[in-house]
């Protein structure tokens, strides 16, 4: 009778889990679906330098038509020289800023109908709140954001009505400081978790046009970005951003591609970034039916985790407060 129980919970315990996996498999929406990189046309915003020049350059390997745009002529045309030495394929360059609708849409004009959109032009100035300028702060959500809504808008119609019938893609720049809010970056975070509503809104949207959004979320990444950022970034910022490491460009083009072929709707780049998107789900879409199911088990545990990076995090502040008020 024991021995009967015993066996009897072992298959409960083994049919659970793949009940679970079933229905998962079943009902997660969108439905996955691979796009294509080879010979469609990829358009990449703040493509001269950082991680869109890493996109750029990964894109032109695996065989896309490139088109990169960015304000300044030069850095455009010294990407352009670098890809084309490494792998012998002509990029377009586009001299636009994203913050004006009409330059960005003459750009997208001249370009021809985009597969796959990269929204990748970012600014970042770390400081508290109190100290920044207003107008530092709208520079960031005016570009980040605002230029981000100006390419989509741009681009829209024409992808909308692709030339072949094969899926396609907008892709939106992120960082993690868009999964989760950090010292020093009140405008950054809040244009980043903007550009969140924006994807989720908009995959409901053009479902039915078989174009597919993903986020990407990266860790500090090493760029000339970057590079400028950490000369003034706040101690604080710095030591709460270590928490995740830092990456290179050419990890993060790798990463962010592989999300992009699968239509991930997120994409994290590293081991922290993986836990950060279990924990910050929320009612984002999931195409994964594996991912959906470690994200309904590991939920409470993840959960755990994340408190305890809060304590760490909170910590950290107090005691640096408490040290720069003696000094
Ligand atoms: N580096 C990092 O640590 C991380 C970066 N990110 C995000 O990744 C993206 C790229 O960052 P990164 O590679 O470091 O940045 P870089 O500063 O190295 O490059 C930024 C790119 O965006 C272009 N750009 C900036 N402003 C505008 C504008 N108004 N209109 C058009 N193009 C513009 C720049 O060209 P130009 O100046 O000539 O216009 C350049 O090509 C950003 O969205 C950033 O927020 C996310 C997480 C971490
Ligand atoms: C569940 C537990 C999760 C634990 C992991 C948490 C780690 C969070 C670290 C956040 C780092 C933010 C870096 C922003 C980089 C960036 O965007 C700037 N460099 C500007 O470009």
């Amino acid at each position: 009778m024991a021995y009967f129980n015993l066996s009897f919970l072992a298959l409960l315990l083994l049919l659970l889990p793949l009940a679970l996996l079933l229905i998962l498999y079943l009902i997660v929406r969108p439905r996955p679906v691979k796009i294509p990189i080879k010979s469609r046309h990829v358009f990449i915003t703040g493509g001269s330098s950082g991680i869109g020049l890493a996109l750029a350059h990964q894109a032109a390997s695996e065989g896309a038509r490139v088109s990169i745009l960015a304000r300044s002529m030069d850095k455009l045309e010294e990407a352009k020289n670098y890809i084309q030495l490494s792998t012998g394929i002509d990029v377009s360059i586009f001299s636009a800023d994203v913050r004006d609708y009409d330059a960005v849409s003459k750009a997208v004009e001249e370009a021809g109908p985009i597969d796959v959109l990269i929204v990748n032009q970012g600014v970042f100035v770390p400081e508290e709140l109190e100290k920044q300028g207003l107008d530092e702060v709208k520079f960031m959500v005016d570009v980040n954001l605002i230029g981000s809504f100006n390419m989509i808008k741009a681009a829209l119609p024409k992808m909308k009505k692709g030339e072949d019938s094969m899926p396609r893609s907008i892709a939106l720049m992120s960082s993690q400081a868009g999964q989760v809010g950090i010292y020093g970056y009140t405008a950054y975070s809040a244009s980043k978790f903007g550009l969140r509503g924006l994807a989720e809104a908009l995959q409901q949207e053009v479902i039915s046009h078989d174009i597919h959004v993903s986020l990407i979320f990266p860790p500090d990444t090493d760029t000339p970005g970057l590079t400028e950022e950490t000369k003034k970034r706040p101690q604080l910022t710095s030591i709460i951003a270590e928490s995740s490491g830092v990456m290179k460009a050419e990890e993060v083009a790798k990463k962010a591609f592989e999300g992009i072929k699968s239509a991930a709707f997120f994409v994290p780049c590293n081991l922290e970034g993986a836990l950060l998107s279990i924990a910050t789900a929320g009612m984002s879409p999931q195409r994964s039916f594996v991912m959906a199911f470690v994200e309904v088990v590991a939920a409470g545990l993840v959960r755990l985790v994340a408190l305890f990076f809060q304590w760490n995090w909170y910590n950290g502040i107090h005691t640096w407060h408490a040290q720069n008020k003696r000094a």
